[in-house]
C-alpha cells in the first residue's frame, strides 16, 4: 500500500440539477476536486500511460457522463461519480467534492465531500 494521489482540480462540467421548477430547464455549472489512491510507482519505471491513471480519459469520461444526467441532488450525482470512478477505473479509494457554486447568492459555494472505497487496499 502507498499514500500515492492523483488530484484533479476544479473540473468543470453543464448539467441539469436541482429541485426548484426553474432549475429543471437550464444548465448549471457543478465544479468536481477529486483525490485518487493509486500506486504511480509502474508507471514511473517505466514511464508508461498504460500503468496509471489516466486523468485525461477520467476527466473526460466524468464530464461525459455529467453532462448527461438530469438530477435533483448533487448528493445523488457525486454518488455515482464515485461509483463510476470505482468500477469503470477500478479507483480502490476516492474523495469527491462537488460544487455547485450558483446556488446561494450569498455564499461563494456549496458543496458535498465524499470519500469512498478502502484507502488500506492492496493496489494502492
Ligand atoms: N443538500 C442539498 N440541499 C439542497 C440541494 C442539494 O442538491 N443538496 N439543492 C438545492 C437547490 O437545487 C439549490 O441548489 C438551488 O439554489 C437546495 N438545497
Amino acid at each position: 500500500m502507498t499514500s500515492d494521489r492523483i488530484v484533479i482540480e476544479g473540473l468543470r462540467a453543464q448539467t441539469v440539477i436541482g429541485v426548484y421548477d426553474w432549475e429543471r430547464c437550464l444548465r448549471q455549472e457543478l465544479v468536481f476536486d477529486l483525490c485518487l489512491a493509486t500506486d504511480i510507482r509502474p508507471a514511473a519505471a517505466s514511464d508508461d500511460i498504460g500503468l496509471t491513471l489516466d486523468y485525461k480519459t477520467l476527466s473526460d469520461r466524468i464530464i461525459e457522463f455529467t453532462e448527461s444526467t438530469d438530477h435533483q441532488l448533487i448528493e445523488t450525482l457525486a454518488e455515482q461519480v464515485a461509483a463510476l470512478l470505482q468500477t469503470e477505473f477500478r479507483v480502490r479509494w476516492l474523495s469527491l467534492k462537488l460544487s455547485k457554486p450558483g446556488a446561494l447568492p450569498r455564499a461563494s459555494n456549496v458543496a458535498v465531500y465524499i470519500e469512498r472505497g478502502d484507502p488500506a487496499g492492496p493496489h494502492g
